[in-house]
């Protein structure tokens, strides 16, 4: 798809989440997409670092995703985990949609269940799901981070307070270097520094 359709999709597919959301009788309901502008760092980061493997925790309707994927290069893959029957299948529309050269792997059901079953050496972790449970999948999504890889959590700075011992994890730790980017409801970031799988 050339870029001004994907745009045009990206586009179609916020507002869509934005009217969903308005509409929504109770929280999960709502889609709960990024920003455009964290769509846009993401994209950046995912380009600048060379990422070719994207785990995704919480795909909602693919809005993220397909900023993600949008930014992969053709052998690249993202896998996205998402609990919600009707938002998965959403997703799994709008990814088609926007016939994209990378693969997708998507999954149904819960973060919990699905990451043992995953295969080690992602590029890039990005948590926008359920932040009550982080610090407990924290082992696992670590287990599966590439050396060098990059985790990425959104709501840094619209629900600090729930994220205040994941974020302590990674700044305390001399294996990351962190950042905290004023983007969208705030990304943090943690990078990788050293070749190790603890
Ligand atoms: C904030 S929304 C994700 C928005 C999406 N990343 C986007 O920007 O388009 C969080 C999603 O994570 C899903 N979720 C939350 N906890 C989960 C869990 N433990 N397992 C699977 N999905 C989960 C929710 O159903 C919800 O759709």
């Amino acid at each position: 798809m050339v870029n001004i359709e994907y745009n045009a999709l990206l586009s179609e597919v916020a507002e869509l989440g934005l009217k969903n959301d308005m509409n929504a009788k109770s929280k999960q309901d709502k889609y709960l997409n990024i920003t455009k502008d964290t769509g846009e760092f993401l994209a950046f980061l995912t380009k600048a670092s060379n990422v070719t493997r994207i785990l995704e925790l919480g795909t909602s309707n693919g809005y993220s995703t397909l900023w993600f994927a949008g930014a992969l290069p053709e052998n690249g893959e993202i896998t996205t985990i998402e609990r919600c029957v009707h938002k998965y299948q959403q997703a799994l529309a709008n990814i088609d949609r926007a016939r994209l050269k990378c693969r997708i792997n998507a999954f149904n059901g819960e973060i919990s269940t699905i990451l043992p079953k995953l295969q080690q050496g992602f590029d890039l972790i990005f948590f926008d799901a359920d932040r009550s449970i982080y610090m407990d999948i924290l082992p696992l999504a670590e287990k599966l981070l590439a050396p060098n890889g990059i985790i990425v959590c959104d709501n840094a700075t619209s629900h600090a307070h729930e994220l205040t011992a994941f974020m302590q994890y990674f700044s305390d730790s001399q294996r990351y270097t962190t950042a905290l980017v004023p983007v969208g409801k705030g990304e943090f970031v943690a990078y990788r520094n050293t070749h190790c799988y603890e």
